[in-house]
Order: structure tokens, then sequence, then C-alpha cells
């Protein structure tokens, strides 16, 4: 089923949650809503849900409006943070529980029910903890329960507040995966919150970047991660070294440095600030190009596959973070104290009074030898 919100605003009293956001969520897909805390991104699922009713603005399912339906009439699975499962009930009647409360009239048999969660529970791969209790499982498998209980009501699409927030990091990357298979079996639209962009980025088809009751950006994870529409969907989205500039007839100037901004034609000198992700800053002991930076290694981080070296520019004294291989590190043989020479491989120019986000280029190397050499 696919969802479409139009313009929906909700506030409680003075203070709005979800401003005036529009997103069309295609059937079938893996739909990540990523924010940090507080941009509205619950409030947006308790929207679709119908757990919550908007001020201003429509809901469609399949085309059809549901704006003012009830939440029972929608269909719609609903997966928290905090596996809400009874405790007091086995796991086969927690997952049955939404089939055995119906009415008499459309009630399945008892022979129907067992063989729906025991198919259920085969899904989610529980099958043979049937007698136990919520008590008796892993917090990963309460999370697998509450997905075979949101499930076994046939729900026109899922929504996930959260689902793997309380799971410790190894629990919630084999959880992702097995959401991922279990997406591509069932082909449900499935909508999950999340402020871990890593999980929206490795999990989702497409991505919608929330901040402050508003949607920053929505795309496949190549793009909100490759072309991000503005520093706020950038800086969310990894980490990032950030340079104060200038820019002005087709060139920014970062400290040292100059990058080709052909769109930048105005002869008028305009404040600029540039945007670098730590793994687009090469390292290297040597200058390789006529615009890298020198600096001095100020601290070293093993970060398992990779490592990260702060560095303090010595032409603004900025500080600045890099990411290297292992191998290159290696290479590098480096300590703190040294000077190491950084080529700024990508970057993305913020022009504040044109509320431009644009990405800018080193220029080509026969023009930098001239530069060089004069
Ligand atoms: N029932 C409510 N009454 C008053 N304010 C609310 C209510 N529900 C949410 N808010 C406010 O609306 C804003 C958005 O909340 P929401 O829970 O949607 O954010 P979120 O992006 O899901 O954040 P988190 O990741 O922390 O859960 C918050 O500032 C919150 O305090």
């Amino acid at each position: 089923m696919s969802i479409q919100v139009v313009n929906i605003t909700k506030s409680y009293g003075s203070f709005t949650a979800v401003n005036d956001v529009s997103l069309e969520i295609p059937e079938g897909k893996l739909v990540a809503l990523l924010g940090p805390s507080g941009s509205g991104k619950t409030t947006l699922l308790r929207l679709i849900a119908g757990l919550e009713s908007p001020d201003r603005g429509q809901i469609y399912f399949n085309g059809e409006d549901n704006t003012h339906r009830d939440v029972r009439e929608r269909r719609v699975g609903f997966v928290f943070q905090h596996y809400a499962l009874f405790r007091h009930m086995t796991i086969f009647d927690n997952v049955a529980f939404g089939l055995t409360v119906r009415p008499r009239k459309v009630r399945p048999t008892k022979e129907e029910i067992r063989e729906r969660v025991h198919d259920l529970l085969k899904l989610v791969q529980l099958d043979g903890l049937a007698h136990r209790y919520p008590s008796q499982l892993s917090g990963g498998q309460r999370q697998r329960v509450a997905l075979a209980r949101a499930l076994a009501v046939e729900p026109k699409f899922l929504l996930l507040d959260e689902p793997f927030g309380a799971l410790d990091a190894k629990v919630r990357q084999e959880l992702r995966r097995w959401l991922r298979r279990l997406h591509e079996k069932l082909k449900l639209t499935i909508v999950f919150v999340t402020h871990d962009q890593e999980e929206a980025l490795e999990l989702a088809d497409s991505v919608v970047v929330m901040n402050e009751g508003r949607v920053e950006q929505t795309g496949s994870p190549q793009e909100v991660y490759h072309r991000p529409a503005n520093p706020f969907v950038y800086g969310f989205l990894g980490r990032v070294n950030l340079f104060q500039g200038r820019i002005r007839g087709g060139k920014v100037t970062l400290g040292d440095a100059e990058f080709a901004a052909e769109w930048a034609d105005q002869t008028e000198e305009l404040p600029a600030v540039g945007y670098v992700r730590p793994h687009d800053v090469e390292l290297s002991r040597t200058p390789q190009h006529a615009q890298s930076l020198a600096a001095e290694v100020r601290h070293i981080y093993a970060l398992g596959s990779l490592m990260r070296l702060e560095l303090k520019r010595l032409d603004t004294q900025e500080t600045l973070e890099a990411e290297v291989s292992l191998q290159h590190f290696a290479e590098l043989n480096v300590q703190t104290g040294d000077t190491l020479y950084a080529t700024l491989r990508n970057v993305y120019v913020y022009v504040e009074p044109e509320n431009r986000f644009v990405q800018a280029a080193l220029p080509a190397a026969s023009a930098l030898a001239l530069r060089a050499n004069g």
C-alpha cells in the first residue's frame, strides 16, 4: 500500500511538532524517517498510524483519504522501541493476541490462528519458543516477537518507531539485516523511525531527513549522502570539517587553498563555509597538489579498520580531521607533532547570503602548476 502525506501540520499548544510536511511513500518500499531528537519523526509516524490527528493536511492510503479514519480501521502494524509484549502471556499468545480479540464473526478458527502464529514465528526465526514467556527471551528476540505480533493481523503496512533502539550494537546489526531480508520476502511497505544515520543509510530504500518538524530532503541513501540538499543534511549524515572562507569570481578560498566554483561568478566577495568529510581529506608526506595544506598532527585515534587523525592547519590554525586506511597510515609512518599535507578532495560550499549549497572542485593541475611557479 502506498502512503501519501499532504501538507500535514501538528501542534501541541504553541509548539509545532510537524510543520507542513508532504511525503510520497511508494508501495513496497522500506523508508527511514531520520532526524535528531525532537525533529518530529515519531509524531509523523503517529499521524500516519492514526494515533494522532493533524491540525491541517491529508493522509491517503493508495489514493484513499484516511485523514479522519479511526486507528483500528487503518489496519496498520505498529512496533515501538520498547517491545510492549504482554508479560503474563506466552510468545504464542502474544502473537495470537490481535486475532483472538477480533469479534467472533471475523475471528479465524483456533486451528487457523495456531497455523498463522506458527508460520509467523517461523518467519521471525523463533519457532520452538512459542511456549516461553517474554522474560525468557533476549531483547532482540522480543523485538522479533513484537514484529510477528504486528504482522499477525495482516497490516497494510508496518510502522516501526526506533525498533532496535534499546538493543546493543551487535544485535542491532543482526536485526537490521534480518529486517531487510524480511522486507524482501514480504514486499510490505515499511516506515521506520531512527536517529541513527548508519541504520537509515544501510537499511532504507529511501531516507526522509527531518529537522525541526520539517523535511529537509528525501532521497535514496546515495542521494542524501552524496548530494545533500543543505548543510543540515550534510552535517547530520556524517562527520564534517568546517572551514571559514570567501567566495568571488568563480573561486572559493579556504585559508591557503583555492577551489573552482564556476557558479559563483559574482564580483562581490561573500563569506562562505567549506564542508569536507574526514575521508575526503587525503594526507601525504609531501604536497600532492598546489592546493595541499600543511597541517600538524595533534592526535591519532585507532578506530578499528580506520585511523582518525586530528590535525591543526598551519594557515588558519583551524582543526582538521582526516580518516585513512590502516595501510595508508602505515605508509605515512606518522607520529604526533609531524607535519603532513592535506588535499581536500570533495568540498561543499555554503554561501549563506544566497542560501546556496554546492560542490566546489580542485582547479585543474595545469592552472595550478602556473600558480605554483608564479
Ligand atoms: N503529546 C505531546 N505534547 C506536547 N509536546 C509533544 C507531544 N508529543 C511530542 N511533542 C513535542 O514535539 C516534538 C517532536 O517530538 P517527536 O517525538 O515527534 O520527535 P522525534 O523526532 O521522534 O524525537 P525522538 O527521536 O527524541 O523520539 C518534541 O519537541 C516533543 O517534545
